[in-house]
Protein backbone atom coordinates (compact mmCIF):
# COMPACT_ATOMS: atom_id res chain seq x y z
CA UNK A 1 0.00 0.00 0.00
CA UNK A 2 1.15 3.46 -0.91
CA UNK A 3 2.24 5.38 1.86
CA UNK A 4 0.85 8.55 0.87
CA UNK A 5 -2.48 8.78 -1.58
CA UNK A 6 -3.87 11.86 -3.00
CA UNK A 7 -7.41 11.02 -4.75
CA UNK A 8 -8.96 14.12 -6.51
CA UNK A 9 -7.64 16.08 -3.67
CA UNK A 10 -8.71 19.51 -3.60
CA UNK A 11 -8.88 22.60 -1.45
CA UNK A 12 -10.80 25.79 -1.83
CA UNK A 13 -10.66 28.90 0.46
CA UNK A 14 -14.04 30.11 -0.24
CA UNK A 15 -14.66 31.18 -4.15
CA UNK A 16 -11.17 30.67 -4.25
CA UNK A 17 -10.54 27.39 -6.07
CA UNK A 18 -6.47 26.84 -4.76
CA UNK A 19 -5.85 22.93 -6.00
CA UNK A 20 -7.93 20.57 -7.32
CA UNK A 21 -7.27 17.18 -9.27
CA UNK A 22 -4.29 16.18 -6.99
CA UNK A 23 -4.38 12.09 -7.59
CA UNK A 24 -0.85 10.84 -6.97
CA UNK A 25 0.82 7.47 -4.86
CA UNK A 26 3.34 8.03 -2.74
CA UNK A 27 5.73 5.22 -1.73
CA UNK A 28 7.57 5.01 1.96
CA UNK A 29 11.22 6.42 1.14
CA UNK A 30 10.64 9.08 -1.74
CA UNK A 31 11.88 12.68 -1.90
CA UNK A 32 8.82 14.68 -4.07
CA UNK A 33 10.32 17.95 -4.78
CA UNK A 34 7.64 20.68 -5.39
CA UNK A 35 8.07 23.30 -7.81
CA UNK A 36 5.37 25.85 -9.08
CA UNK A 37 4.81 29.04 -9.72
CA UNK A 38 4.35 31.57 -6.22
CA UNK A 39 0.95 31.46 -5.37
CA UNK A 40 -0.34 28.20 -7.16
CA UNK A 41 -0.73 26.23 -3.54
CA UNK A 42 2.27 24.21 -2.52
CA UNK A 43 2.45 25.56 0.57
CA UNK A 44 -1.10 24.60 0.96
CA UNK A 45 -0.58 20.94 0.26
CA UNK A 46 2.23 21.04 2.63
CA UNK A 47 -0.15 22.28 5.50
CA UNK A 48 -3.00 19.51 4.41
CA UNK A 49 0.18 17.01 4.84
CA UNK A 50 1.33 18.74 8.38
CA UNK A 51 -2.72 18.29 9.16
CA UNK A 52 -3.49 22.15 9.95
CA UNK A 53 -5.67 22.40 6.75
CA UNK A 54 -8.16 20.29 5.77
CA UNK A 55 -8.69 19.17 2.16
CA UNK A 56 -12.07 20.55 0.94
CA UNK A 57 -13.11 17.56 -1.33
CA UNK A 58 -10.95 13.98 -2.25
CA UNK A 59 -9.25 12.21 -0.05
CA UNK A 60 -5.27 12.69 1.63
CA UNK A 61 -4.30 9.33 2.62
CA UNK A 62 -1.69 8.42 5.05
CA UNK A 63 -1.50 4.14 5.24
CA UNK A 64 -5.14 4.51 3.51
CA UNK A 65 -6.80 6.23 5.78
CA UNK A 66 -7.28 9.93 6.44
CA UNK A 67 -4.61 11.93 7.37
CA UNK A 68 -5.41 13.08 11.06
CA UNK A 69 -6.35 16.79 11.14
CA UNK A 70 -3.62 17.37 14.00
CA UNK A 71 0.18 17.67 13.26
CA UNK A 72 1.54 14.50 14.80
CA UNK A 73 5.27 13.18 15.52
CA UNK A 74 4.78 11.26 12.33
CA UNK A 75 5.39 14.19 10.12
CA UNK A 76 8.49 16.46 11.01
CA UNK A 77 7.87 20.05 9.73
CA UNK A 78 10.73 22.66 8.20
CA UNK A 79 10.20 26.27 7.19
CA UNK A 80 12.28 28.35 5.80
CA UNK A 81 12.82 30.71 8.71
CA UNK A 82 11.32 30.75 12.63
CA UNK A 83 10.92 26.93 13.35
CA UNK A 84 12.68 26.82 16.19
CA UNK A 85 12.37 28.92 19.75
CA UNK A 86 14.52 31.82 20.06
CA UNK A 87 14.62 32.10 24.17
CA UNK A 88 15.98 28.19 23.94
CA UNK A 89 19.45 27.07 23.53
CA UNK A 90 20.08 24.47 20.67
CA UNK A 91 19.89 21.46 22.82
CA UNK A 92 16.45 22.79 24.83
CA UNK A 93 15.32 23.55 21.13
CA UNK A 94 15.48 19.40 20.06
CA UNK A 95 14.27 18.29 23.64
CA UNK A 96 11.29 20.16 23.66
CA UNK A 97 9.34 17.83 21.27
CA UNK A 98 10.33 14.57 23.35
CA UNK A 99 10.12 16.51 26.51
CA UNK A 100 6.27 17.54 25.39
CA UNK A 101 5.05 13.75 24.41
CA UNK A 102 6.28 12.35 26.97
CA UNK A 103 5.21 15.15 29.63
CA UNK A 104 1.40 14.39 28.43
CA UNK A 105 2.03 11.15 30.01
CA UNK A 106 4.12 11.75 32.65
CA UNK A 107 3.61 15.14 33.68
CA UNK A 108 6.81 17.27 33.77
CA UNK A 109 9.90 15.00 32.70
CA UNK A 110 12.52 15.05 35.37
CA UNK A 111 15.67 12.72 36.38
CA UNK A 112 16.30 9.78 34.44
CA UNK A 113 14.05 10.13 31.90
CA UNK A 114 15.06 13.98 31.04
CA UNK A 115 18.77 13.38 30.95
CA UNK A 116 17.98 10.21 28.74
CA UNK A 117 16.30 12.93 26.43
CA UNK A 118 19.57 15.43 26.88
CA UNK A 119 21.10 12.60 25.54
CA UNK A 120 19.26 11.55 22.56
CA UNK A 121 18.73 15.49 21.51
CA UNK A 122 22.66 15.59 21.93
CA UNK A 123 23.35 12.42 19.41
CA UNK A 124 20.93 14.13 17.12
CA UNK A 125 22.65 17.57 17.03
CA UNK A 126 26.15 15.67 16.59
CA UNK A 127 24.28 14.24 13.47
CA UNK A 128 23.34 17.34 12.32
CA UNK A 129 26.94 19.06 12.88
CA UNK A 130 25.83 20.78 15.79
CA UNK A 131 27.25 19.13 18.64
CA UNK A 132 29.40 21.90 19.51
CA UNK A 133 26.53 24.20 19.50
CA UNK A 134 24.34 22.85 22.30
CA UNK A 135 24.59 25.61 24.48
CA UNK A 136 24.09 28.53 22.12
CA UNK A 137 20.61 30.44 21.46
CA UNK A 138 19.47 30.40 17.56
CA UNK A 139 20.41 33.84 17.23
CA UNK A 140 24.02 33.20 18.01
CA UNK A 141 23.76 30.50 15.18
CA UNK A 142 23.94 31.50 11.06
CA UNK A 143 21.55 30.60 9.08
CA UNK A 144 22.35 27.83 7.93
CA UNK A 145 22.88 26.65 11.35
CA UNK A 146 19.47 27.82 12.69
CA UNK A 147 18.14 25.44 9.69
CA UNK A 148 20.47 22.43 10.59
CA UNK A 149 18.49 22.97 14.42
CA UNK A 150 15.13 23.48 12.58
CA UNK A 151 16.36 19.70 10.72
CA UNK A 152 17.38 17.90 14.35
CA UNK A 153 14.20 18.97 15.84
CA UNK A 154 11.98 18.07 13.25
CA UNK A 155 13.64 14.62 12.97
CA UNK A 156 14.02 14.26 16.85
CA UNK A 157 10.55 12.89 17.09
CA UNK A 158 11.64 9.96 14.54
CA UNK A 159 8.94 11.21 11.87
CA UNK A 160 8.18 9.16 8.88
CA UNK A 161 7.10 11.88 6.65
CA UNK A 162 9.58 15.10 6.85
CA UNK A 163 7.46 18.38 5.41
CA UNK A 164 9.99 21.00 4.19
CA UNK A 165 8.64 24.61 3.00
CA UNK A 166 12.16 26.06 1.19
CA UNK A 167 14.02 25.37 3.59
CA UNK A 168 17.49 26.42 1.69
CA UNK A 169 15.71 29.61 0.17
CA UNK A 170 17.36 31.90 2.46
CA UNK A 171 20.83 30.83 2.81
CA UNK A 172 24.53 31.45 0.55
CA UNK A 173 24.95 29.11 -2.31
CA UNK A 174 28.36 27.36 -0.96
CA UNK A 175 25.93 26.31 2.61
CA UNK A 176 23.48 25.20 0.56
CA UNK A 177 25.37 22.43 -1.16
CA UNK A 178 26.15 21.76 2.40
CA UNK A 179 22.88 21.32 3.23
CA UNK A 180 22.05 19.46 0.20
CA UNK A 181 24.23 16.29 1.00
CA UNK A 182 23.33 17.06 4.77
CA UNK A 183 19.47 16.44 3.47
CA UNK A 184 20.42 13.83 1.71
CA UNK A 185 22.27 12.00 4.23
CA UNK A 186 19.41 12.07 6.54
CA UNK A 187 16.98 10.91 4.29
CA UNK A 188 18.78 7.70 3.62
CA UNK A 189 19.62 7.14 7.51
CA UNK A 190 16.34 7.99 8.84
CA UNK A 191 14.44 6.09 5.38
CA UNK A 192 12.17 9.02 5.25
CA UNK A 193 9.91 10.05 3.01
CA UNK A 194 10.40 13.98 2.44
CA UNK A 195 8.15 16.57 0.51
CA UNK A 196 10.49 19.19 -0.68
CA UNK A 197 8.94 22.48 -1.66
CA UNK A 198 11.56 24.38 -3.83
CA UNK A 199 12.26 27.50 -5.72
CA UNK A 200 15.02 26.43 -7.52
CA UNK A 201 14.09 23.98 -9.79
CA UNK A 202 18.18 22.36 -9.84
CA UNK A 203 17.78 21.56 -6.62
CA UNK A 204 14.49 19.96 -6.78
CA UNK A 205 15.92 17.68 -9.68
CA UNK A 206 18.97 17.14 -7.64
CA UNK A 207 17.74 16.45 -4.58
CA UNK A 208 14.32 14.47 -5.16
CA UNK A 209 14.29 11.19 -6.64
CA UNK A 210 10.91 12.40 -7.91
CA UNK A 211 9.33 15.94 -9.20
CA UNK A 212 5.81 17.12 -8.88
CA UNK A 213 5.02 20.60 -11.04
CA UNK A 214 2.01 22.24 -9.67
CA UNK A 215 0.14 24.48 -12.49
CA UNK A 216 -2.99 25.67 -13.62
CA UNK A 217 -4.64 22.97 -16.31
CA UNK A 218 -7.44 25.14 -16.97
CA UNK A 219 -8.08 29.54 -16.86
CA UNK A 220 -10.22 31.61 -17.11
CA UNK A 221 -9.24 35.17 -17.60
CA UNK A 222 -12.22 36.22 -16.47
CA UNK A 223 -12.07 34.58 -13.32
CA UNK A 224 -8.15 33.80 -12.33
CA UNK A 225 -9.35 32.27 -8.86
CA UNK A 226 -12.31 29.61 -10.65
CA UNK A 227 -10.08 26.64 -11.42
CA UNK A 228 -7.01 25.83 -9.33
CA UNK A 229 -3.79 24.67 -9.99
CA UNK A 230 -3.06 20.19 -10.27
CA UNK A 231 0.02 17.97 -10.47
CA UNK A 232 1.00 18.94 -14.10
CA UNK A 233 4.31 17.15 -14.50
CA UNK A 234 5.29 13.87 -12.36
CA UNK A 235 8.89 13.00 -12.97
CA UNK A 236 10.66 9.80 -12.02
CA UNK A 237 14.20 11.32 -10.90
CA UNK A 238 17.36 9.32 -10.71
CA UNK A 239 18.68 12.48 -8.95
CA UNK A 240 20.38 13.32 -12.64
CA UNK A 241 19.52 16.36 -14.13
CA UNK A 242 18.52 16.39 -17.63
CA UNK A 243 17.21 18.59 -20.58
CA UNK A 244 13.70 18.84 -19.11
CA UNK A 245 15.23 20.96 -16.51
CA UNK A 246 15.21 24.01 -18.81
CA UNK A 247 12.07 22.87 -20.83
CA UNK A 248 10.37 22.96 -17.34
CA UNK A 249 12.03 26.13 -16.16
CA UNK A 250 10.10 27.75 -18.71
CA UNK A 251 6.78 26.48 -17.95
CA UNK A 252 6.87 27.12 -14.07
CA UNK A 253 8.86 30.42 -14.55
CA UNK A 254 7.72 32.11 -18.03
CA UNK A 255 9.89 34.68 -18.86
CA UNK A 256 8.21 38.00 -18.70
CA UNK A 257 8.44 40.03 -22.06
CA UNK A 258 10.25 43.60 -21.21
CA UNK A 259 9.13 46.06 -23.39
N1 LIG B 1 -5.54 30.42 5.21
C1 LIG B 1 -5.81 30.93 4.03
N2 LIG B 1 -6.95 31.62 3.82
C2 LIG B 1 -7.27 32.11 2.61
N3 LIG B 1 -6.48 31.99 1.52
C3 LIG B 1 -5.32 31.34 1.66
C4 LIG B 1 -4.92 30.77 2.91
N4 LIG B 1 -3.73 30.15 2.75
C5 LIG B 1 -3.39 30.34 1.45
N5 LIG B 1 -4.33 31.03 0.81
C6 LIG B 1 -4.31 31.40 -0.62
O1 LIG B 1 -4.03 30.22 -1.35
C7 LIG B 1 -3.20 30.53 -2.47
C8 LIG B 1 -2.01 29.62 -2.46
O2 LIG B 1 -1.14 30.00 -1.39
P1 LIG B 1 0.16 29.16 -1.05
O3 LIG B 1 0.85 29.86 0.07
O4 LIG B 1 -0.21 27.74 -0.83
O5 LIG B 1 1.00 29.27 -2.40
P2 LIG B 1 2.52 28.86 -2.67
O6 LIG B 1 2.53 28.13 -3.98
O7 LIG B 1 3.09 28.15 -1.51
O8 LIG B 1 3.19 30.31 -2.84
P3 LIG B 1 4.72 30.77 -2.63
O9 LIG B 1 5.53 29.99 -3.62
O10 LIG B 1 4.68 32.23 -2.96
O11 LIG B 1 5.08 30.49 -1.21
C9 LIG B 1 -2.87 32.02 -2.37
O12 LIG B 1 -3.72 32.73 -3.25
C10 LIG B 1 -3.17 32.36 -0.94
O13 LIG B 1 -3.59 33.68 -0.80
Amino acid sequence: MSLVSLRRLEKHYGDQVVLERLNAEVNEGEFVSIVGASGCGKTTFLNMMLGIEPPSRGALLLDGKPIPQEPGADRGVVFQRYSVFPHLTSLENVMLGTEFTQARWLGRVWGSARRDIAAQALAMLQQVGLGQAADKYPHQLSGGMQQRLALAQALTKKPRILLLDEPFGALDPGIRRDMHQLITDLWRQHRLTIFMITHDLKEGFSLGSRLWVFDKIRHDPQAPDRWGASITYDIPLDRKSTGLERQLDDIVYPRQDVA
